[in-house]
């Protein structure tokens, strides 16, 4: 039995012989290459195949360079199908051995069905000689007949079969080469066969034999299907009228569905037309990823014949394209159960969060299967799901948003890129650390970086539940996935590592940071602000979640081993990674469902504050009221994520570090936080007198046609007066400005 590596799909081309009814023979239209033995070429286009056999092949040479390895594969356990497409009469039945003679057939005449029934009855009779294990073969004979199924082994084979029961087929047992003579003459003499103007015994329809190879248990191990598709024609070369016409009609229909099925196949579409006509539904389960697939190309040597040989030419052309993984057809059962269940919990999950699970980098790398046959390339893959796109949404809004959370390769790449452009400014950088230092506790050295500049960075680091710190490795972002077991994290490492966490977390987006009212240097400042004593504790929590550049605080025990070091490390959030790990205590996870609701906003707020960072610089009379505006555009984005998460407070303790010192800013009163309040509604409503569509559009709750209303009523009424002016603009929908106020920390 060859365990060798055979490729899961072979595409081979046969030349028919000469038509003696076609006139005097002419020079054959396909030249094949006389070095290598699969390369042919037809009206100066050059074909390349895994065979290329000429008219001479005998059908023996035929079968054992092509069906030979496929029959090796059932005995692995996988499924294969072999198939003849091509036009009327270069020899699909024959090959196949589907012949409908009375008379016994030559043994040099035998086709690939008889031949492969042969072999496989052997097989079994030589296995179970040394094995007490008993293997049983079953095969089944279906036609398609006018995109009608019928069984052509059962008692009334021209009642047609209800399609959703195709699968329930007649089964004839084999044990003998009786047996298989019965098989072959029942069928092949049930089938509908036409005269026609190319083929006097014309096939008009496609035939499937299917070979089952049962366990002793009554478990199918595997199946081989022989099919053979009636001829690919021109209803006006075929000559017929009538019913015969509309045959060729439906067998067209038929033989387009394969072409299409092909061609999707070959493209990775999520949705394969397996439901175009009733062939391809009745062959679904064997054109799929997980078989063995073997084309057998027939083409014509007449010139005349020479554009049904290019259209068959490139349906194997096509064909060559298909990339599959075949799995034993065990395998393939878990591995649908297995998706089955993926697919329930899916269905649980808020949509934001499928889109990360289901997305090829996020979930969680699978193994192998480990009792692959040996060489067998068993891989854990569904073609309906392919790398690309594995989920039911459109592929587009897939690769968009996984683009946005920095999740493509091309989102790395460019990560990357950018993060070696600012190596120079951060040093040491975290993402030149080694694995050994990651575990230590990093000072690094306090740098005037503006906050947009520290969202461009790429660089990440993770919390661990423990408090741990992890280097996130450059330019990676954490995968995210769900399972039955809760949220994991699995955090790529330096040294192409990865470690994968059970988070007791939620999700922070970038755009959280909490950088005070101050000036810039004091942001600067605070980004690099020590966090609160380890004895703080809910508080400490708080101060995480208050900033994307995160101050890790040290563990009791790791502070009193390193009481001289300031506790100081970043953790620098890309903006287009909204995963970000918080302790614990800070938001308790009560389930999926906040993630969306907060995620949501997030990915936008962040792509927002991504793309304030390539406003150009505007001219220099308009800067200072822009910076005015961002002033108080960010201060509305982190009261609004104060808001959100219930930790807007009147007394707010803000640590800060200035030059390596820790120093308390301040506690607010009361009567400060109305203070600042009215100032905050003033500035607000100073920048929607001011600001353009453009910038209104960043503020969170206000999305670009809220923006672009606002800007419209503005220019009508000569500006806002109070915000109590535009709270009565007809531009509010339902509660859309209290949800404003409420995003942007105002009182409504
Ligand atoms: N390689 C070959 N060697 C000998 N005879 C051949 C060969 N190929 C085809 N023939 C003969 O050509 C005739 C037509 O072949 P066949 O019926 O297999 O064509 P087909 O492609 O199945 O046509 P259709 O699609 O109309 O059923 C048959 O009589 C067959 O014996």
């Amino acid at each position: 039995m060859d365990n060798g590596k055979l490729s899961a799909v072979r595409v081979a081309v046969r030349e028919a012989p000469f038509r003696s009814f076609l006139g005097r023979q002419e020079p054959s239209i396909v030249q094949f290459s006389p070095q290598a033995g699969n390369s042919l070429v037809v009206d100066q286009n050059d074909y390349h195949f895994d065979h290329a056999f000429r008219s001479s092949v005998s059908q023996e040479q035929l079968y054992d360079a092509l069906i030979q390895p496929l029959v090796d594969k059932l005995f692995c356990g996988f499924q294969c199908t072999a198939m003849a497409y091509g036009q009327t009469g270069t020899g699909k039945s024959y090959s196949m051995g589907m012949v409908t003679d009375k008379e016994p057939t030559k043994e040099e005449h035998l086709g690939v069905l008889p031949r492969c029934l042969r072999d496989i009855l052997d097989r079994v009779a030589a296995q179970q000689e040394n094995t007490a294990e008993r293997t049983r073969i079953t095969a089944s004979f279906i036609e398609i007949y006018n995109e009608k199924a019928f069984d052509l082994l059962s008692t009334s084979p021209m009642d047609p079969m209800v399609t959703s029961r195709c699968q329930s087929r007649t089964c004839m047992p084999l044990a003998s080469q009786q047996d298989l003579q019965r098989l072959l003459q029942l069928g092949t003499s049930n089938r509908h066969v036409r005269r026609t103007n190319m083929n006097a015994k014309s096939s008009r329809s496609h035939a499937i034999v299917t070979i089952h190879v049962w366990q002793e248990d009554g478990k199918e191990l595997a199946r081989m299907n022989i099919v053979d598709l009636a001829g690919s024609e021109g209803v006006r070369r075929t000559g017929h009228e009538g019913v015969a016409r509309q045959e060729g009609v439906n067998i067209n229909l038929g033989l387009l569905s394969i072409n299409k099925v092909v061609m999707a196949l070959a493209a990775g579409h999520a949705v394969i037309p397996y439901r175009d006509s009733i062939l391809t539904t009745v062959l679904q389960e064997s054109l799929t990823s997980q078989s063995y697939l073997t084309f057998l190309a027939c083409i014509s040597p007449h010139s005349c014949d020479l554009t049904e040989t290019i259209s068959t030419l490139r349906f194997a052309k096509s064909a060559k394209r298909l990339r599959l993984n075949p799995q034993q057809m065990n395998m393939a059962r878990a591995h649908q159960l297995q998706l089955q269940q993926k697919q329930s919990m899916a269905a649980r999950t808020p949509h934001i969060f499928r889109r990360v699970m289901t997305s090829s980098t996020s979930v969680k790398r699978s193994r192998p299967p480990q009792n692959a046959g040996a060489g067998a390339p068993i891989q854990n893959s569904s073609y309906l799901m392919p790398p690309k796109a594995k989920e039911s949404m459109p592929l587009m809004q897939l690769q968009r948003t996984r683009s946005e959370m920095g999740l493509t390769p091309k989102a790395k790449k460019r990560a990357r890129e950018e993060l070696q452009l600012e190596m120079g400014l951060i040093a040491p950088s975290v993402s030149d650390m080694s694995e050994s230092s990651l575990v230590q506790p990093q000072v690094v050295k306090p740098l005037a970086l503006p906050m947009l500049h520290l969202q461009r960075t790429r660089s990440e680091m993770v919390l661990t539940p423990k408090g741990e710190r992890r280097c996130v490795q450059d330019g990676c972002s954490p995968d995210v996935t769900l399972s039955n077991s809760g949220l994991h994290l699995i955090i790529p490492l330096n040294r192409g590592q990865e470690e994968e966490l059970q988070l007791d977390a939620t999700l922070v987006e970038p755009s959280r940071i909490n950088f005070s009212d101050c000036t810039q240097e004091e942001q600067d400042s605070k980004a690099m602000a020590p966090p609160p004593p380890p004895d703080n504790g809910r508080r400490r929590s708080r101060s995480f979640f208050h900033s994307s550049v995160l101050s890790i605080p040290e563990e009791p025990g790791a502070q009193q081993q390193q009481p001289q070091q300031p506790m100081r490390c970043l953790f620098f959030s890309s903006p287009f990674s909204p995963i970000n790990l918080q302790t614990a205590d800070s938001l308790q996870m009560s389930g999926i469902l906040p993630l969306e609701t907060s995620v949501r906003p997030q990915v936008r707020r962040s792509a927002r504050l991504n793309s304030m960072c390539n406003i150009t610089q505007p001219p220099p009379e308009q800067q200072h009221q822009q910076q005015k505006n961002e002033s108080v555009l960010r201060r509305s984005m982190r009261l609004a994520v104060k808001s959100e998460k219930g930790v807007v407070q009147t007394k707010d303790l803000l640590t800060t570090q200035i030059s390596g010192s820790v120093r308390v800013r301040g506690v607010r009163s009361k009567a400060a936080a109305t203070n600042w309040m009215s100032k905050h509604r003033v500035m607000f409503l100073n920048l929607l007198n001011t600001a353009e569509v453009r910038e209104l559009q960043k503020l969170p709750g206000i999305g670009p046609k809220t923006a672009f209303a606002l800007v419209m009523q503005r220019s009508r009424l000569g500006g806002f007066q109070s915000l109590a002016q535009i709270e009565s603009l007809p531009i509010w929908a339902g509660k859309k400005w209290l949800r404003v106020c409420q995003a942007n920390c105002l009182d409504p």
